[in-house]
């Protein structure tokens, strides 16, 4: 199929490369001309595991890039994978959405389409319920089409994670179809067959209401952030007992009903997902009278984990004027995102209690400096441990495990490790967050 994306940034890209590898044509649209090019030239414009492989292969090839909207009229159906940040208030940004599907509606204004042929536009992004019926579909109508006869809409939710994009796209729990119409139900269809064909084990396909496709990955990710929440809640009972909370959770997750999975308490959930997701469903529900009780708890657990790390770490060293080490910058290993990360706040934590910092992460300094330059940044965690009287874990970094007489190097040599990575051992003072 010849496949069009329009977004290529964390989700537009992986999506674009993976089809590719299928063996669709796809070219993505981005308004990023640096983003642009480096797929052209074969070079992933983010740090993905296996992302550098796929476009070093297809990039140029099967997979393209534009600027230009009009590529979309050689395909068969374009993906909106554009972003929906938050507003001041929490609800959703759907301003680059409503961009993207005005631009798709002009270029599909400016050609000639039989009426058995109408181009299917698929919400990839994550948008609050009604959003595609309410407010995408208008805006493509608005160049003078006609729904239904010159375009489709659908909700085609994504569930990959940062960090494990490409073998989450490609070995999904499940494809969320959401359509009113069976000719876009089958376009989906077409466009998914090699992917279930090559997925290790059966995908099942969920047929559903476009609404209820909108509502399922909200459902999905406050669930997912709730348990994560709801682990940090118990686990926060658990240190006040001085009981693991990491051995409480491997019990509790043999139970079928709880599932092992998101049980690693902590110090909380970030992302460039979660959290904004998290509080668009909130507002959305709100605007609707209702309100969300355990979403809001969930919330404010989460905020307040990273103040619990920085409390733990009060209790043995006063940080003022003193280094004070951050292993780990990106909201999770594997990434060099760093939007939302739980690293933000504890370093303005550090920075309201007088610490000077000195940060490391290995692949997300450089985002991380561009958002706080003045703090310092070392090229390994051994170099930020020398010296500093004090260390804080924030993201669980293989690497991290495997640390050990560096900690002889530390001024003091405190540890509060906010992810369970780091070894207990004789000579430092650990503290688990939870455990
Ligand atoms: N990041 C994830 O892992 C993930 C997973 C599932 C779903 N989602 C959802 O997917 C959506 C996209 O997220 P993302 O992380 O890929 O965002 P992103 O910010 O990484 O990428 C968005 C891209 O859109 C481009 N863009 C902005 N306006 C444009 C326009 N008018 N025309 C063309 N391009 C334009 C930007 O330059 C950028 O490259 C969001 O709704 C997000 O919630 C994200
Ligand atoms: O047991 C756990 C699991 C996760 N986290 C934290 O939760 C956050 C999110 O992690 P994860 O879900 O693995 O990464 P994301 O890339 O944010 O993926 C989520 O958000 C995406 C965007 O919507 C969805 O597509 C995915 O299905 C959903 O898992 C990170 O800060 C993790 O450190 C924990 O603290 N404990």
């Amino acid at each position: 199929m010849n496949v069009s994306i329009v977004g290529s940034g964390y989700v537009g890209t992986t999506v674009a490369a993976c089809l590719a590898d299928l063996g669709h044509e796809v070219v993505t649209i981005d308004i990023d001309e640096d983003i642009v090019d480096a797929i052209n030239d074969g070079e992933s414009p983010i740090h993905e595991p296996g992302l550098d492989e796929l476009v070093a292969e297809h990039g140029g090839g099967r997979l393209r890039a534009s600027t230009d909207y009009e590529e979309i009229l050689d395909t068969e159906l374009t993906m909106l994978a554009l972003p929906t940040p938050s507003n001041d208030d929490g609800s959703i940004d759907l301003q680059f959405m409503e961009a993207g599907a005005a631009s798709i509606g002009e270029a599909l204004a400016g050609a000639e389409r039989s009426a058995d042929d109408p181009h299917l536009v698929l919400t990839k992004s994550t948008v609050v319920p009604n959003t595609t019926e309410d407010r995408l579909a208008p805006r493509i109508a608005d160049a003078g089409l006609e729904r239904g006869t010159d375009f489709l809409v659908a909700s085609n939710p994504e569930f990959q994670r940062e960090g494990t994009a490409v073998v989450d796209f490609l070995n999904p729990d499940k494809l969320v179809f959401g359509t009113d119409d069976d000719r876009a139900t089958d376009l989906l269809h077409d466009l998914y067959a090699p992917l279930r064909e090559a997925a290790d084990g059966d995908v099942p396909v969920v047929e559903t209401g476009i609404s209820e496709a909108e509502m399922i990955k909200y459902a999905n990710n406050t669930f997912l952030a709730t348990k994560v929440s709801l682990i940090n809640d118990i686990g926060n009972i658990c240190k006040e007992f001085g009981v693991d909370a990491y051995e409480v959770a491997d019990a509790i997750g043999l139970d079928n009903r709880i599932g092992e999975q998101f049980l690693r308490s902590g110090v909380g959930w970030g992302g460039s997902c979660f959290p904004k997701d998290t509080d668009a469903i909130i507002a959305a529900a709100r605007e609707q009278g209702y309100d969300p009780a355990v979403l809001s708890a969930a919330v404010e657990l989460n905020d307040a984990q990273p103040e619990r790390l920085l409390s733990l770490l009060g209790d043995h060293v006063d940080v003022s004027g003193q280094r004070v080490a951050v292993l780990g910058l990106a909201f999770k290993p594997g990434t060099d995102d760093i939007r939302n990360t739980r690293a933000v706040p504890v370093i303005e934590g550090l920075q309201e209690r007088g610490a000077d910092i000195v940060a490391y992460d290995p692949v997300a300094t450089e985002n991380m400096r561009e958002r706080y330059p003045d703090i310092e940044y070392a090229d390994t965690a051994a170099a930020a441990l020398a010296g500093a009287s004090g260390a804080v874990v924030v993201t669980d970094w293989d690497e991290f495990a495997a640390l050990d007489t560096e900690f002889d190097e530390m001024a003091d040599p405190v540890v509060v490790d906010g992810r369970r990575i780091i070894e207990r051992r004789d000579g430092i003072t650990y503290e688990g967050l939870t455990w």
